[in-house]
């Protein structure tokens, strides 16, 4: 397992290129038929990848469940969100059958036994990104589509960050315990999101980009406001954003992107803004 210790921002204020990428950069989250984990410290988050070819791929294949999180099974303490970036494809959770088309996204509870995965043509793999948060309560296992997400539509082309918040795991939309997540599409020209930045002390946040051609790449930023670093994302990267962290992006082109949170709090909108001119 490919473990993230917590970074104070003081420290981060001398990384280099190497190390602000080691700690934060999650690459290579889709090997055929296997699951790929990356546990961060900040908030016990972790994010998973699975691309099932040619097996039935179980959420815990290759994770030593009891080293790892002390419990017999992953999802014992902790609930999930799913979302398939990829071919049309099936998760089964403790025996119901969920068939996630591309986008569309499934919550799985905690106290969920199993959960395995499958592709429905090994052609074209479904891709499934996951992000995990420990909980101290099981809630409903809810299968999503884009139109039962809450559309939240921001920016402007004149600021070339015309975009739409889909809030899938969110609590307007269905309760959960501390997760929440969802998925931003950038119109075409446009390119930047979450500008102007903001800081949510009160939880952290993982990016994953995806829908960017091979040849483009997102500038992300992250740092305090007032120290400033970039990461260069490729597509189907995911990047780990501290409570402390802006986290905001501009790309060679639009892209989409999905966002998971975990922390104190569920209010989206709890967030501390930094106006443009002030970040440096
Ligand atoms: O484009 C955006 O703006 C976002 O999607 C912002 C994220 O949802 C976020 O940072 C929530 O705290
Ligand atoms: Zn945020």
């Amino acid at each position: 397992m490919d473990i993230r210790y917590s970074v104070n921002q003081k420290d981060f204020q001398r990384y280099n290129t190497e190390e602000v990428r080691d700690e934060f950069l999650i690459e290579n989250l889709y090997v055929a038929d296997a699951v790929v984990a990356v546990y961060s410290h900040i908030d016990r988050m972790v994010t998973f990848g699975c691309m099932p070819v040619s097996e039935t791929v179980s959420l815990d294949k290759g994770i030593e469940c009891m080293k790892t999180f002390g419990t017999n099974y992953i999802l014992e303490r902790r609930e999930i969100g799913i979302f398939n970036i990829g071919g049309a494809g099936s998760i089964e959770a403790d025996g119901e059958t969920f068939n996630l088309d591309y986008q569309d996204c499934l919550y799985i509870t905690r106290g969920t036994k199993t959960v395995t995965f499958k592709s429905a043509d090994p052609a074209k793999p479904a891709k499934f990104y996951m992000v995990s948060a420990p909980a101290h309560k099981s809630c409903k296992t809810t299968f999503l589509k884009m139109a039962d997400a809450k559309k939240v539509p921001m920016g402007d082309n004149k600021t070339a960050n015309k975009r739409v918040i889909n809030q899938f795991i969110h609590p307007d939309v269905l309760e959960t315990c501390q997760l929440s997540m969802g998925l931003t599409q950038l119109e075409p020209g446009n390119v930047w999101n979450t500008m102007p930045a903001h800081t949510h002390e009160r939880r952290m946040e993982i990016y994953t980009y995806f829908n960017l051609p091979e040849d483009q790449s997102v500038f992300h930023m992250m740092g305090e406001g007032k120290q400033t670093r970039h990461i260069l994302v490729q597509n189907e990267q995911a990047v780990i954003s501290p409570s402390w962290s802006i986290h905001a992006g501009c790309g060679t082109t639009n892209y989409t992107f999905i966002w998971a949170m975990g922390g104190e709090n569920l209010t989206f909108n709890d967030m501390d803004q930094i106006p443009i001119n002030e970040l440096r």
